[in-house]
């Protein structure tokens, strides 16, 4: 616990993700429709990769012995890639091509701007390795390993690799299921006039581009008046048919704030009001046994608590054992002067500066000005009750980083 009664982000997240649960529906997909899904098996190499020794270039396959003497080479056959090679006849050359297999009896392929016509035949120009320019077999995946184990998200090259192997389905994890509120009278859908008091609905967008980012199936999305009761039942409707629910504001102290309460009075409130700035009203617990994730309202605080609070949750429950977020140190070309209870995440960017990479802040880092992270590329990490100057080292996570 930190100052206030707050809990800090570490014990939070350990927290979180100790009640985690993993997603236990999978589905088999074809390869072509698996990017970005988790793989729910792991996945033994059923054959070698390549299947045999293959040329690395265009050229001559020869047996080394034979190069010895100087003496040009006739060439005796011709191995396009997808023949069969068949065996290298003795004090000859086989003409072959990027990929193809090489043939019984050669243990060297010759590149072919390494030899020129000669007697009908090619005379070697340059000293022979054993072994030069064969790629051996099994050189990418050997029969029987683990090529890729559960819980791996597949990316291009891991469907690549899959392909490979000849796997053409794979056993995946279903996407997360997902239902979003945001909340509050004040809130009013784009392509509407405004009337007093009103505002557009900002963290609807954003979480639903976030969850659409990260791979989870959004099953609900609505707005819910600051109504204690509406509040409840549109919560605990969700909370059947949602493996977690996410809400955006009511959350803090006020009497029109009614997503905690109701988490309280009818589930459970296990976590609330975080040491970080913004997005200290953070709360979450649970309703009928599914989570529920109650974000802050302001729209920084949205895009923050969710990147380092949320994510870390969701990439878990969606199986994912890949997830894991590196920093860098760099130095801050802002300065911090009032130290804080609370960790800050400001929205930043990298600059450059003659050859230095540099970290800016935006100007403004009121938790109500969202233009402060589509400025950014990432979040700048001021830990607790520190103080910053120009030029000190700041940690600094790329969304790109955050979100991958
Ligand atoms: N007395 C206190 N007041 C506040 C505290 C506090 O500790 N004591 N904390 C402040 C902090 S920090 C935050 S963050 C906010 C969070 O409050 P809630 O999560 O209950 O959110 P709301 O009050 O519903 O909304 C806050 C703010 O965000 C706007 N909002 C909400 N939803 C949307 C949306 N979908 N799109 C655009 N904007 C939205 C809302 O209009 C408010 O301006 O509480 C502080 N107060
Ligand atoms: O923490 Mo609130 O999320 O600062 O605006």
């Amino acid at each position: 616990m930190g100052g206030q009664n707050l809990t800090s982000l570490d014990d939070a997240l350990e927290h979180l993700l100790s009640g985690a649960q993993v997603i236990d529906r999978t589905e088999t997909l074809p390869l072509e429709r698996t990017l970005g899904r988790i793989l729910a098996e792991d996945i033994r190499v059923p054959a070698d990769v390549p299947p045999a020794d293959n040329s690395a270039v265009d050229g001559y396959a020869v047996r080394m012995a034979d190069t010895a003497s100087g003496a040009p080479l006739p060439v005796s056959a011709r191995v396009a890639a997808g023949q069969a090679p068949g065996t290298l006849e003795p004090g000859t050359a086989v003409r072959i091509f990027t990929g193809s297999e090489i043939p019984a009896g050669a243990d060297a392929v010759v590149m072919q701007e390494r030899t020129e016509p000669r007697d009908g035949g090619i005379a070697i120009m340059a000293a022979v390795e054993e072994g030069q320019n064969i790629r051996r077999q099994g050189q990418d995946l050997r029969s029987g390993a683990i090529a890729l184990s559960a819980g791996t998200p597949i990316r291009p090259q891991e469907m690549g690799l899959l392909g490979s192997m000849g796997i053409g389905s794979v056993e995946v994890l279903q996407p997360l299921r997902v239902a979003v509120f945001s909340t509050g009278d004040e809130l009013v859908d784009p392509g509407q006039p405004l009337q007093a008091g009103q505002i557009y609905n900002t963290n609807r967008y954003t979480l639903t581009g976030l969850l659409q980012a990260v791979g989870c199936d959004i099953v609900r999305c609505e707005t819910l008046r600051d109504n204690r009761e509406n509040t409840r039942s549109a919560l605990l409707g969700a909370a059947a048919e949602a493996d977690l629910i996410i809400t955006s504001g009511g959350v803090s102290v006020g009497e029109e704030d009614h997503v905690r309460v109701v988490l309280e009075e009818s589930g459970e409130l296990s976590l609330w009001r975080l040491a970080i700035k913004p997005g200290k009203p953070l709360a979450f617990g649970f309703l009928d046994g599914t989570p529920v994730l109650g974000l802050p309202g302001n729209p920084a605080a949205v895009l923050v608590t969710f990147l380092v609070a949320g994510l870390p949750y969701i990439r878990h429950c969606q199986g994912n054992r890949r997830y894991h977020v590196l920093g860098e140190y760099l130095p801050a070309a802002f300065s911090v002067d009032k130290p804080s209870v609370r960790r800050e995440f400001l929205r930043a960017r990298k600059q450059a500066n003659g050859d230095l990479i540099e970290i800016a802040a935006y100007p403004n880092q009121s938790s109500g000005v969202l233009s402060s992270a589509c400025w950014g590329d990432g979040l700048a990490v001021v830990p607790e009750d520190t103080t910053l100057a120009a030029g000190d080292r700041v940690l600094y996570y790329a969304f790109s980083e955050l979100l991958g």
